[in-house]
């Protein structure tokens, strides 16, 4: 049986201040009924650490070497120094503006693997490729790539989260059915690549204007397993809400 996984994406939102004030208001409301986390931009995530008593901190990227001539960026030691455990890796919105591709992402899940952290790795594809009937074909070629070297054992407790790049943030949400058909799918190429005792334990979340009450019926689909959720997870109501619906 596997928990479900709810992780907020906060991208380049709130403050230092905001976050301290969000986790007061919100860590406390989680229940046991779901692994409920936010992921931070880099500042403030020592912040929410200090204030998580329930919620997981996850970090939205990080860099795949240990440390170098790499201006601007963060390292897993960094991260992990400041108790940070998780990290979201190739969000789509990094694969589109920032250059991330299925070797940079792959060379991320191997360094945070190595580093005993949990990668939440997106896969999706892009209204083009959806119009196209090219979903399953993207998905494949993205997990298959970010998965290239990881042994069994590290596989299994991979998150993976499908977001379809035309549902996020434009309010169009992929239906229960067209998700899950995706989902299952993404489980099926884990399993030929590991075998299905391993598919069956790797959480894949859903991703894409997930919204508190679509939510229950979200997570009754046999292959979600809980949800990327963006717009959201920035308003304290309505991450309580998503909390009260799984209650
Ligand atoms: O990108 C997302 C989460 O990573 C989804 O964002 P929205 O929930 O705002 O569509």
């Amino acid at each position: 049986m596997r928990k479900p996984i709810i992780v907020g994406n906060w991208k380049m939102n709130k403050t230092i201040a905001d976050t301290k004030a969000f986790v007061a208001a919100v860590d406390s409301a989680c229940n046991d009924n779901a692994d409920w986390g936010i992921a931070t931009p880099y500042l403030a995530l020592q912040a929410a650490k200090e204030g998580a008593k329930n919620l997981i901190i996850a970090a939205e990227n990080c860099h795949f070497k240990d440390s170098g001539a790499y201006t601007g960026e963060i390292s897993v030691e960094m991260l992990k120094e400041i108790g940070i455990e998780w990290v979201i890796l190739g969000h789509s919105e990094r694969r589109q503006y920032f250059g991330e591709t299925d070797e940079t992402v792959n060379a991320k899940m191997l360094q945070v693997l190595h580093n005993d952290m949990t990668p939440i790795v997106c896969v999706g594809e892009t209204l083009e490729e959806y119009e196209a009937g090219t979903t399953k074909d993207v998905v494949k070629t993205q997990t298959v790539a970010a998965f290239k070297d990881v042994c069994p054992n590290c596989a299994g407790r991979v998150v993976i989260a499908y977001e379809p790049v035309w549902a996020i943030g434009t309010g169009k949400t992929a239906t229960n059915e067209i998700a899950q058909d995706v989902c299952a799918y993404i489980r099926s190429v884990v399993a030929e690549l590991y075998g299905q005792e391993v598919a069956d334990k790797v959480r894949i979340q859903y991703g894409g204007s997930v919204k508190p009450e679509g939510l229950k019926e979200l997570l009754e689909q046999p292959d979600i397993d809980g949800a990327l959720v963006g717009g959201a997870s920035l308003v304290e109501d309505s991450y309580k809400a998503m909390i009260a619906a799984l209650d």
